[in-house]
């Protein structure tokens, strides 16, 4: 685990987007592992801002998310197909045939995961996972528990997510209550892994992640098992880890 110290949230989401920019240049079939929440709106600004200039083409690249709300569907606008077609695919030139994200329409949740699960090794392993830290240290929906999960599979949020995802709706009971989540084999296979944690909200977790025990109760602390994962944090995203230093 590397980590890169930047010195506010401009400036990591610049540093991951370049990494992100170089991995399609230099491979444009790249699969990239892309995530939503507040944490990476920075990133996909940043390279649509290089697609517009005309240095990057997305035209071949393959994306995987790794979670959705079970329950919402492409047209809601707190759901991550929606997230992911309003900040990022519907602003670059990707063919939507090649971005994925599980279904959230699909009630039984049993199919649901086992479509995704194939479409995950379909495309095979992911060049390049991006990555948001929830301040509980969870990493897409898999949230702390007694076992890594390895495979997609319907997660109960925890309070403290729901309460946390609350501000992106109207109230807390229209939070949906469970999701559909990659689980911890697909993001480990990943060749790269991008870590991006912002502000004092994701502090502890961080802290926890990087020198705590590696425990299905810190989902994110698993990553010091992978050899190629770099964290961007900024200042106040580390501000635990240095107090503790
Ligand atoms: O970036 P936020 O909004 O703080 O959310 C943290 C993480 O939780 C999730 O929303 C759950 O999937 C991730 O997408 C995100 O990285």
């Amino acid at each position: 685990m590397t980590i890169y110290e930047g010195k506010d949230y401009k400036e990591i989401c610049e540093k991951a987007a370049e990494l992100i920019a170089s991995e399609i240049r230099m491979n444009p079939r790249a699969v990239l592992g892309l995530s939503t929440g507040s944490t990476p709106i920075g990133v996909y600004d940043r390279l649509v801002e290089w697609y517009e200039k005309g240095q990057l083409d997305f035209s071949k690249v393959t994306t995987i998310n790794l979670d959705e709300y079970k329950g919402l569907g492409a047209e809601h606008e707190q759901g991550y197909r929606f997230f992911m077609n309003q900040y990022l695919f519907d602003r670059v030139n990707i063919d939507k045939s090649r971005t994925f994200v599980p279904d959230g329409t699909e009630m039984d949740s049993d199919k649901a995961c086992c479509e995704y699960e194939e479409i995950i090794e379909e495309k095979g392993r992911i060049d390049l996972q991006l990555l948001g830290l929830g301040a509980n240290g969870h990493i897409g929906f898999n949230e702390p528990g007694d076992v890594f999960i390895p495979d997609t599979h319907c997660v109960r949020l925890t309070e403290s997510t729901v309460e946390a995802n609350s501000r992106f709706f109207r109230s807390k009971e229209e939070v949906p209550k469970e999701a559909y989540s990659m689980g911890i084999k697909g993001i480990m296979q990943a060749r790269h892994i991008i870590l991006l944690a912002s502000g004092k909200q994701k502090a502890q977790a961080l802290y926890e992640a990087v020198y705590g025990d590696i425990t299905p109760g810190v989902p994110a602390s698993i990553l010091k098992l992978h050899p190629h994962t770099a964290v961007f944090a900024d200042e106040e995203a580390l501000s635990v880890i240095k107090e503790k230093s």
